[in-house]
């Protein structure tokens, strides 16, 4: 049982900056520059503002996660995970679903950008399970896939690992049989994260941040609650206290 510092809750935290544009992002940005979170660049501001957004985080001293979770054939992986390798992130994502030669030809594209010296960072590679806005009706009737969100969560989880990739996207809920199931280093980056009395949204599998802390999650990934607050700063330094009162349970 390990209760964390501030500095260790902030680092835990990846805030996703879901905004229109550059100005945007770069204003919240700033507002959070220096607490040690990550920023998390997703498809909304990556298509609007492009690799220049992502520079502009790591010249601000943010780790940046590039949450576009490619799914494509093998082929067209490796050179997108070649060209994100390229751009110095330290995160990025692919379906799991996209099967375990796509998610190695991810691996690949990126040991061909550090062998081309295009790059001296190895980012950490992470496999999406089952997104957190879906649920057992969504996953049985929709998607068609049989048995509980779990199951499809582990089994898209012990993929992602022999795929050799370095964790998964999953919802907090599930962190603790994920572990159990590839190991305590193996990691969970977790979505889903709501404080008590915020809007739920479109997620479906969701803890507060103090739950998530306490079943053992390595990354908390807060939009949200935190973007959508009239003081993200504020909005933060409330979850970083939550966070460092509870204590990891595992
Ligand atoms: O399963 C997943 C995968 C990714 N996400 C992303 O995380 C954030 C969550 O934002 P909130 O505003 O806190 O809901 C968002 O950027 C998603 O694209 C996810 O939610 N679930």
């Amino acid at each position: 049982m390990t209760k964390l510092t501030p500095e260790q809750a902030a680092a835990k935290v990846m805030v996703a900056l879901d905004k229109p544009d550059r100005s945007a992002a770069l204003q919240l940005a700033e507002q959070l520059q220096g607490t040690g979170c990550w920023a998390k660049v997703g498809m909304e501001l990556f298509y609007a503002a492009g690799q220049d957004i992502v520079r502009e985080l790591k010249a601000r001293g943010f780790r940046v996660f590039l949450d576009l979770k490619m799914h494509d054939i093998p082929n067209t992986v490796r050179g997108g995970a070649r060209s994100i390798a390229k751009l110095g992130v330290d995160m990025f994502n692919v379906h799991a679903a996209g099967g375990a030669a796509m998610m190695r030809a991810a691996v690949q594209g990126v040991q061909d950008a550090l062998d081309a010296g295009e790059t001296a960072t190895k980012p950490l590679i992470i496999g999406v399970t089952q997104l957190t806005s879906t649920n057992l009706t969504t996953l049985n009737e929709e998607i068609g896939i049989p048995g509980t969100v779990e199951e499809a969560v582990l089994r898209y989880a012990r993929l992602t690992k022999e795929a050799g990739l370095d964790g998964v996207v999953a919802s907090p809920l599930e962190v603790g049989a994920i572990k159990a199931a590839c190991g305590a280093s193996f990691l969970t980056v977790t979505p889903g994260i709501r404080p008590k009395g915020a809007d739920v949204g479109d997620q479906q599998r969701i803890t507060t941040p103090s739950d998530a802390v306490k079943g053992g999650t390595d990354y908390l990934v807060i939009g949200r609650p935190i973007t959508g607050a009239a003081d993200p700063a504020a909005a933060l330094q409330t979850i970083l206290k939550e966070m460092s009162s509870s204590y990891d349970d595992r």
